[in-house]
C-alpha cells in the first residue's frame, strides 16, 4: 500500500529513479512558473507524487534542444547509435523490478503485469537498435542516358510524441526506439496520469549514454497547451499519438497547419468471434488474455464478443469459471490478476455500458459491480444476451467487461464484426482452414488474431485501418514512419 512519495521510494532498491523533475536538454529541470501536478496511486486514491508541470515555453526549449542535438546524433554510424540504445535496453532490464513497481504505483496494473510491459516496452529498444543498422536506399536505372538515380533515406526531423496512460512504459519506446535509431531527435509527453515512468525511462537514457537533449520528457497537466506546441513549432516535422480516436482527430486539424507527418495509434472495438469448431478451452484462454489484459484497458482488448449459437451456452459457462478464478486487488501487494480501473471515470464509463445493457435485455452471469474493496476496483463482469443496440457495441468500454452476442451464421458474424468505425485489432477461433482463410481476409482491422487473444510484439506492424489510425509501430515497417525519403538525379 502506498500514501506518498516516501512510501514509493522505500519500495525501490534504486530511488533515484523516481525522479519528479522534466529531463530538458539533457538537464534536469523544474517548471519555470515551479508549478506540478499531483500523481494519485489508483488502489488508494493517495499523491504518490508531485511533478513539474512544463509550459510551452519549457516544451520549445526542449525542441530546440532536441533539434540541435540531431546534428551530431544523426552524423554518428548507425552502430554507435545501436550500441547506446543497447546500453539502454540493459539498464531497463536491470531495473525492471523497480520500473514495474513505478508504473504499478502510477497507474495500478498488478506488478507482474506491469513488469511484463517493461520487458515488452524495452523490447522495442532491443529491436531498433539492430533495425537501425538495416535502412538502406537504392540506385535505380537512369531514366536517360547521362542520368543516374540514387534514393536515400534520412531522419524525419523533431519528433513530438503524446501517449496515454494505459501503458505508461512501453507506449513511448514504441515511438522513440526507432525515432532515435534513425537519428531523430524525441521530445515525450506522456499521460498526466503517469509521468513517472516515463521521467524513470529517461534517468536511464541519461546513464546509458543517450546524448544531451537528444530525448526529452515534458511531464504537463497542460496537455492541449503540449500539442499545440507540437503541431506549431516549426522545429517539429513529425507528430505520433497514441490515445483516442477523439483527440487524434483534433490533433490531426492541428497539425494540417504545418502539413506535420502523423502518425496515429487510435481507439479500437475488437471482436473476438467464437465460431462452432473453435477449441473452446483455447478459445476461452485467449478471451480472458484479450478481454481482460490491463484489465480491460486496451486499444485491443476484445469490445465484442460473438459466440455461435450451438457452443453459445458451453462458452459462456466456461468464462464464467475461469473469470470465477480470478483474483482483484492492490497490485503492489499479493498477487492478483486484477488491480483498479485507472480512475472514477473509468468506473463510471464501464457502470453506463453495464446499466444499458441490461436495461435493454442483458443479463448479468458474474460481476457487474463495483467491488467491495471500494474506490476504482470493479468486478470482472460477463453479460450474456447482448444485442447490437446495446452502448457496448458501438463504444470501447475500456474496462473488464465481457459483453456475449450470440450469431447463426459465419457472414452474419462477419458483418456484425465489421459494422464499426474502428479497424484495429480482431479476433476469432476455428479449426476450419477454409473458414480461418475466409475470415481473416473479410475482416476489415489492421491485426487480426486467429486461435490467440495475445498479438502485441515487436515484431510485428502494429495500427489499424479506418478510425483506428495512420502508419505502423513495430516491425522493419515502424521504423518508415521516421524516415524520409530523398531521390537524387544526378547528371553525369
Ligand atoms: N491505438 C492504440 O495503440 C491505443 C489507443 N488508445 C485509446 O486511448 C483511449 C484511452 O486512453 P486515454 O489516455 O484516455 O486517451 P486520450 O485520448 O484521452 O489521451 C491520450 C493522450 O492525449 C492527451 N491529450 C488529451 N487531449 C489532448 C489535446 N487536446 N491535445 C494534446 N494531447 C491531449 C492526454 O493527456 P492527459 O491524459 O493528460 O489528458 C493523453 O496523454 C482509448 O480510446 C484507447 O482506445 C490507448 C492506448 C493505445
Ligand atoms: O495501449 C494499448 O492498448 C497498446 O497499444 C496495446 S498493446 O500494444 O500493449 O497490445
Amino acid at each position: 500500500m502506498l500514501d506518498t512519495v516516501t512510501d514509493l521510494r522505500s519500495l525501490l532498491k534504486d530511488a533515484s529513479l523516481l525522479e519528479t523533475r522534466a529531463y530538458v536538454g539533457g538537464e534536469w529541470i523544474n517548471a519555470d512558473d515551479g508549478s506540478t501536478f499531483d500523481v494519485l496511486n489508483p488502489a488508494r486514491g493517495d499523491v504518490i507524487a508531485k511533478v513539474a508541470n512544463l509550459g510551452r515555453a519549457e516544451v520549445a526549449r526542449a525542441i530546440a534542444a532536441a533539434n540541435a542535438a540531431m546534428k551530431d546524433w544523426a552524423a554518428r554510424p548507425a552502430k554507435e547509435r545501436a550500441n547506446i540504445m543497447r546500453a539502454w535496453f540493459n539498464l531497463m532490464m536491470e531495473n525492471q523490478e523497480d520500473l514495474g513497481k513505478i508504473l504499478t504505483a502510477e497507474m495500478g496494473k498488478p506488478l507482474a503485469e506491469a513488469k511484463g510491459e517493461i520487458a515488452y516496452g524495452a523490447s522495442f529498444i532491443e529491436f531498433f537498435a539492430e533495425e537501425a543498422k538495416r535502412v538502406y536506399g537504392e540506385t535505380i536505372p537512369g531514366h536517360q542516358r547521362d542520368k543516374r538515380i540514387t534514393v536515400i533515406k534520412q531522419p524525419i526531423g523533431v519528433v513530438g510524441s503524446i501517449t496515454p496512460w494505459n501503458f505508461p512504459n512501453a507506449m513511448i519506446t514504441r515511438k522513440c526506439a526507432p525515432a532515435l535509431a534513425v537519428g531523430c531527435g524525441f521530445v515525450a509527453r506522456p499521460a498526466a496520469e503517469t509521468p513517472l515512468s516515463a521521467i524513470a525511462m529517461a534517468v536511464l537514457a541519461e546513464r546509458a549514454g543517450l546524448p544531451k537533449g537528444i530525448f526529452a520528457v515534458v511531464p504537463s497537466a497542460r496537455a492541449s497547451d503540449v500539442g499545440k506546441e507540437f503541431c506549431e513549432n516549426p522545429l517539429v516535422r513529425k507528430l505520433t499519438f497514441t490515445g483516442s480516436t477523439e483527440v487524434g482527430r483534433i490533433l490531426l486539424r492541428q497539425a494540417a497547419d504545418q502539413v506535420m507527418k502523423c502518425s496515429m495509434e487510435l481507439g479500437g472495438n475488437a471482436p473476438f468471434i467464437v465460431f462452432d469448431d473453435a477449441d473452446l478451452d483455447a478459445a476461452v484462454v485467449g478471451a480472458m488474455a484479450s478481454k481482460f489484459r490491463n484489465n480491460g484497458q486496451t486499444c485491443v482488448c476484445a469490445n465484442r464478443i460473438y459466440v455461435q449459437a450451438g457452443v453459445y451456452d458451453a462458452f459462456a459457462a466456461k468464462l464464467a469459471a475461469a473469470v470465477a478464478k480470478t483474483k482483484v486487488g492492490d497490485g503492489l501487494g499479493e498477487p492478483v490478476d486484477f488491480g483498479p480501473l485507472v480512475n472514477m471515470d473509468a468506473v463510471d464509463k464501464v457502470e453506463e455500458h453495464v446499466a444499458d445493457a441490461t436495461a435493454k435485455g442483458a443479463k448479468v452471469v458474474t460481476g457487474g459491480k463495483r467491488h467491495a474493496l471500494g474506490g476504482s476496483f470493479f468486478e470482472p463482469t460477463i453479460l450474456t444476451g447482448v444485442t447490437h443496440d446495446m452502448m457496448v457495441t458501438r463504444e470501447e468500454t475500456f474496462g473488464p467487461l465481457a459483453p456475449l452476442f450470440r450469431f447463426e451464421t459465419e457472414e452474419e458474424a462477419v458483418q456484425m464484426a465489421n459494422d464499426t468505425i474502428f479497424g484495429l485489432a480482431s479476433y476469432f477461433y476455428s479449426r476450419d482452414i477454409g473458414r480461418i482463410t475466409r475470415v481473416q481476409e473479410a475482416l476489415e482491422y489492421g491485426i487480426v488474431g486467429v486461435n490467440t487473444g495475445l498479438i502485441s510484439t515487436a515484431e510485428a506492424p502494429f495500427g489499424g485501418v479506418k478510425q483506428s489510425g495512420l502508419g505502423r509501430e513495430g516491425s522493419h515497417h515502424g521504423i518508415e514512419d521516421y524516415l524520409e525519403m530523398k531521390y537524387i538525379c544526378l547528371s553525369v
